[in-house]
């Protein structure tokens, strides 16, 4: 049998004027597997998750989503799809608790709005609160102010605020920059704890993280795929080294 496919692009091409941010990119990404893009500065990496989430339209290919075609629709019926990623910083309230913060996330999945309802649905939203505030490590926090807290653990409740949706396919960009060794630890042990339920890609510039999530590497480089592989054929690979160490300047 087949594997199962957690995200595949075909031909995914994305301009910014001159500039080809996202060069024909084809890749199919196995489910069960973390699957991380890495690649210098400016790679296109953000971009093409931009792409995948539907914050861009690209300008020619495809995406699909566990085999769904999800290309050019809004970021809503993308996360209908299964598809989410971590939110921005500012996406979580400062004043509000990690639980209330998780709790709008997991109301505004759901879609529960009116103030009417029945009681049997406040506790099934209850429940579901507290089982992503324990997924991500952060129920001796639970009623803590967001802006209170570490900024390791902001990325940890933005975690939970992607979980909120219910992905079947999580993205995450960058997802331990900024953060001090000790942080770095607490939120790879908590990634590889997700991504044994949810098919997880990351974009990653932290190797060593890299390494240790990610059985499957893409490497971009200006736009395009340089090369492919499990971590031990990648940082064997002479042309990735190339592209991270810089061409030689012998050639002006
Ligand atoms: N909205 C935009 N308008 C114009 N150019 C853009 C835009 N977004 C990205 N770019 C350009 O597209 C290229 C790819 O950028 P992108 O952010 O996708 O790279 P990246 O691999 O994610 O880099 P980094 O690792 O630094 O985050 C860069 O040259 C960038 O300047």
């Amino acid at each position: 049998m087949e594997p199962a496919i957690a995200l595949e692009t075909r031909g995914l091409t994305k301009r910014f004027g001159g500039l080809v941010a996202v060069d024909g990119v084809s890749f199919s990404l196995r489910s069960g597997r973390v699957n991380a893009i890495i690649g210098p500065n400016g790679a296109g990496k953000t971009t093409l998750f931009n792409l995948v989430t539907g914050e861009l339209r690209p300008d020619d290919g495809e995406v699909l989503a566990a085999g769904v075609p999800i290309t050019g629709l809004p970021p809503h019926r993308i996360v209908r799809e299964g598809v989410s990623r971590t939110l921005q910083i500012k996406s979580v309230f400062g004043g509000l608790t990690v639980a209330d913060n998780v709790r709008a996330a997991v109301m505004a999945h759901q879609g529960i709005r009116s103030a009417f309802r029945p009681a049997a649905s406040y506790r099934a939203v209850g429940e579901r609160v507290d089982a992503l505030i324990d997924e991500v490590g952060l129920a001796r926090h639970r009623d803590r102010k967001a802006s209170a807290l570490s900024y390791g653990d902001v990325a940890l409740l933005e975690l939970a605020l992607a979980l909120a949706a219910e992905p079947k396919l999580l993205l995450l960009d960058e997802p331990v920059c900024g953060m001090g060794p000790e942080e770095t630890e607490r939120a790879v042990a908590r990634i590889r704890a997700v991504a044994s339920k949810v098919d997880v890609v990351i974009i990653e510039h932290d190797m060593e993280v890299v390494f240790s999530l990610a059985s499957h590497i893409v490497v971009m480089a200006s736009g395009a795929i340089l090369a492919e592989g499990t971590p031990d054929e990648i940082s064997r690979d002479p042309r990735v080294q190339e592209a991270y160490l810089g061409a030689p300047e012998d050639d002006e």
